[in-house]
């Protein structure tokens, strides 16, 4: 019966990668999708921005919304402090199967809590399911309607501090026209648009960091 490409995408990490690296599988990975099948992880050259963002924030307590494969919770998670935290959404539970080997495979499983279920469900049980007070920093990749709803969800949850950071990805391309038009009015945050392109593609893309002020 046929794979699914999630599915070739794991088999690709498990052939050309080194159980334990992260660097490693975040490389096949980039090396399936360039030489292989386009899938849609941030990529390696939005991947950079999302490290220097995650190096300078230094977050003890990490959201990620959409997990899809797990190529960006590789690269959050091995640039995290030992005591910190990745909380890790996902909807689709078999993008989550694949996505809990690869964390695996990266040797990562210990810093990251994959959850799988709808953000709009469990941003409200944050606080009482996993001992969260607020996050540090906030990576949004799942669906692009979501990210205005969902901010707003954090803000009236208390998940979020003054110097919280929210990090989206694809406000180009598929495009978040509403969050951004939100994000980049608001008098609660400071926002940074960070132009590059659409992974493994030349077409435009950009991720937008803002700072919450309180
Ligand atoms: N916990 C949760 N709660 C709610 N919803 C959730 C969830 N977890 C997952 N989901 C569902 C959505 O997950 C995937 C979202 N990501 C994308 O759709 C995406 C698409 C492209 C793309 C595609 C085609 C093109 F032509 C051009 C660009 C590029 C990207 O970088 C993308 O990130
Ligand atoms: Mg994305």
């Amino acid at each position: 019966t046929q794979t699914t490409r999630p599915q070739r995408m794991l088999a690709a990490v498990q052939k050309n990668a080194t159980r334990g690296d992260p660097r490693s599988v975040v490389k096949a990975i980039d090396q399936f999708c360039r030489q292989k099948e386009w899938a849609m992880n941030v990529g390696d050259e939005k991947g950079c921005i999302l490290d220097s963002v995650v190096t300078e924030v230094n977050p003890a307590t990490v959201l990620e919304l959409g997990t899809y494969c797990g190529y960006s919770t590789v690269r959050i998670a091995s640039l995290l402090p030992s005591n910190a935290k990745l909380i890790t959404l996902e909807f689709n539970p078999d993008y989550a199967a694949i996505a809990r080997q690869v964390i695996a495979w990266a040797g990562l499983e210990d810093k990251v809590q994959l959850v799988e279920g709808a953000s709009g469900d469990w941003i409200p049980k944050m606080k009482e399911k996993f001992g969260i007070e607020t996050f540090d920093l906030v990576f949004l990749d799942h669906w692009k309607d979501r990210y205005l709803p969902d901010t707003k969800l954090m803000e009236e949850c208390g998940l979020l501090r003054k110097g919280s950071i929210l990090l989206a990805d694809n406000v180009i391309c598929p495009g978040t026209p509403d969050y951004l038009e939100y994000i980049r009015n608001s008098p609660r945050y400071k926002s940074q648009y960070f132009k590059s392109h659409l992974e493994y593609t030349k077409v435009e893309d950009g991720l937008e960091k803002s700072v919450f002020l309180g």
